[in-house]
C-alpha cells in the first residue's frame, strides 16, 4: 500500500480489505493514468519534453489551480506520446498498475484524436492499444475495454474525427464499447455533440459523456436528453436538482463518481462537502472511480477508502460498492457474474478469518 494514501480516519484493516478486493473501474483516463514510472520512461524517450521526470517535481507539476490548468498540464503529458510504441507502453503499463490493485475489469477512456492529430497513424494506434489489451489480459488477468471520447474543447473537428475512428469498421478496435465526451464543460455545450453521439450509438456504442463535473445540473439533463447518456461521468452537480436525482435513481442511470478528482480540479472544495452521500441517499447507483489517478495523487484503492469514510461503509458496504461498478459496466452477463462471485468469495473469506 502506498503510505501517503493511507487515510488515518479509515481503519488499517479496512485499507487491507480494499487492497485485496476484486474491483471494476469505469471512469479512468488513458493518459491521465500515466504514473511517475511511466512518465519517466516516456520522457526518457523524448528528452525535449517539459514534463519533469523526478517524482517529487511531478507532485508539484500535478498541483492544479483550476480545471483549465489541469487540462494544460494534461496536454503536456499527451505530448509525450508520439509513437505507436509509446501508446502500447502506456496502455500495457497502466494495466499492470491496475492489476496491482486487483482491478479485474476497466473501461479506459482514450482520446484517439489527440494521437492522430499529432501524427500517429490511426491503424498503428488501434493495433497498439489492442496488442496491449490482449497482453494485459493474458499476463495480468485484467480485462480492458475502451471508451473513445471527444475532447469537447477541441471543437467539432475533433468530434467528427473521434466518431469516424469509433465507427469505421476497418478501424474500430474489438475492445471498444463506449463513446464519451471530456474536457472542460464551461463554454462547451453538450447538445452540439448530438449528431456524433447518434452515429456512435447507431454503431452499437454505449453513451457515457462527462457532465455536471464543472457546470450545473442542466448539463446532466442535456447529456441524458441529447446524448442519451447511459452513465454520467461525475454528475456532481446533480445534487443541486432533486428531480434529476429522482430521475437518475428511477432509471438506474449510474454516476461515475471521482471524489479526489473533484478536489484536485477544485470542482468541489473539500471531501467532506462532496455530495456522494446525497447520491446514495437519493437511491442513485453510485460507482467510485479514480479518473486521472497519478495526476490527482490517488488510486482506485484510495477512492474506495474515501468512499468508506464518506459513506460509513464496512467490508460488506465496500463489497456492494464494488458490485455497483460491475452492474454498471458494459461487461457481458457471464463476465459480470464471474467478478461478482469473486467479490463475494473474497469478502466471505475475509469476514471468516
Ligand atoms: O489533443 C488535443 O490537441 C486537444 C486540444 C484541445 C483540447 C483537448 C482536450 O480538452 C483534452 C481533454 C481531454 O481531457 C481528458 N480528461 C481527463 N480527465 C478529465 C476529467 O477529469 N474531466 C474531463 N476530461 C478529462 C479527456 O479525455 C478529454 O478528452 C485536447
Ligand atoms: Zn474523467
Amino acid at each position: 500500500m502506498t503510505e501517503h494514501l493511507v487515510d488515518p480516519a479509515v481503519p488499517r484493516d479496512l485499507h487491507a480489505f480494499i487492497a485485496g478486493l476484486p474491483k471494476a473501474e469505469l471512469h479512468v483516463h488513458h493518459v491521465g493514468s500515466a504514473s511517475p514510472r511511466i512518465v519517466s520512461e516516456l520522457a526518457a524517450r523524448h528528452p525535449d519534453s517539459k514534463v519533469p521526470t523526478d517524482p517529487e517535481a511531478l507532485v508539484d507539476y500535478f498541483t492544479f489551480t483550476d480545471f483549465a490548468h489541469f487540462i494544460e498540464v494534461y496536454l503536456s503529458v499527451v505530448d509525450l506520446i508520439r509513437t505507436p510504441e509509446d501508446v502500447r507502453l502506456l496502455t500495457y503499463e497502466v494495466a499492470r498498475d491496475m492489476a496491482r490493485q486487483q482491478v479485474r475489469y476497466a473501461e479506459l477512456t482514450i482520446t484517439p484524436f489527440s494521437s492522430t492529430r499529432r501524427g500517429i497513424d490511426e491503424g498503428a494506434f488501434m493495433a497498439a492499444i489492442e496488442d496491449a489489451r490482449k497482453a494485459a489480459e493474458a499476463e495480468f488477468g485484467t480485462v480492458l475495454r475502451w471508451c473513445f471520447d471527444i475532447p469537447g474543447e477541441a471543437g467539432l473537428e475533433s468530434a467528427e474525427e473521434t466518431t469516424r475512428l469509433a465507427t469505421d469498421d476497418r478501424l474500430r478496435p474489438e475492445g471498444l464499447v463506449s463513446f464519451g465526451l471530456g474536457g472542460p464543460e464551461i463554454g462547451v455545450a453538450r447538445p452540439q455533440f448530438k449528431p456524433y453521439f447518434d452515429r456512435a450509438i447507431a454503431a452499437g456504442l454505449h453513451s457515457v459523456p462527462h457532465a455536471g463535473e464543472t457546470t450545473g445540473p442542466q448539463t446532466v439533463w442535456d447529456a441524458l436528453t441529447d446524448l442519451r447518456a447511459e452513465r454520467i461521468g461525475h454528475g456532481t452537480s446533480s445534487a443541486q436538482d432533486p428531480a434529476l436525482l429522482a430521475h437518475l435513481a428511477e432509471r438506474r442511470i449510474p454516476l461515475e463518481v471521482c471524489p479526489t478528482s473533484n478536489i484536485a480540479t477544485r470542482a468541489v472544495r473539500t471531501l467532506d462537502e462532496h455530495p456522494i452521500k446525497e447520491f446514495v441517499n437519493a437511491g442513485v447507483l453510485v460507482t467510485v472511480n479514480s479518473d486521472d489517478p497519478p495526476m490527482f495523487g490517488t488510486d482506485l484503492n484510495n477512492e474506495y477508502a474515501v468512499a468508506a469514510r464518506l459513506l460509513g461503509l464496512d467490508e460488506r458496504g465496500l463489497a456492494d460498492l464494488a458490485k455497483n461498478a460491475v452492474e454498471a459496466s458494459f461487461l457481458d452477463a457471464p463476465g459480470k457474474s464471474r467478478i461478482r462471485d469473486e467479490i463475494d468469495t473474497y469478502t466471505a473469506a475475509w469476514l471468516a478469518s
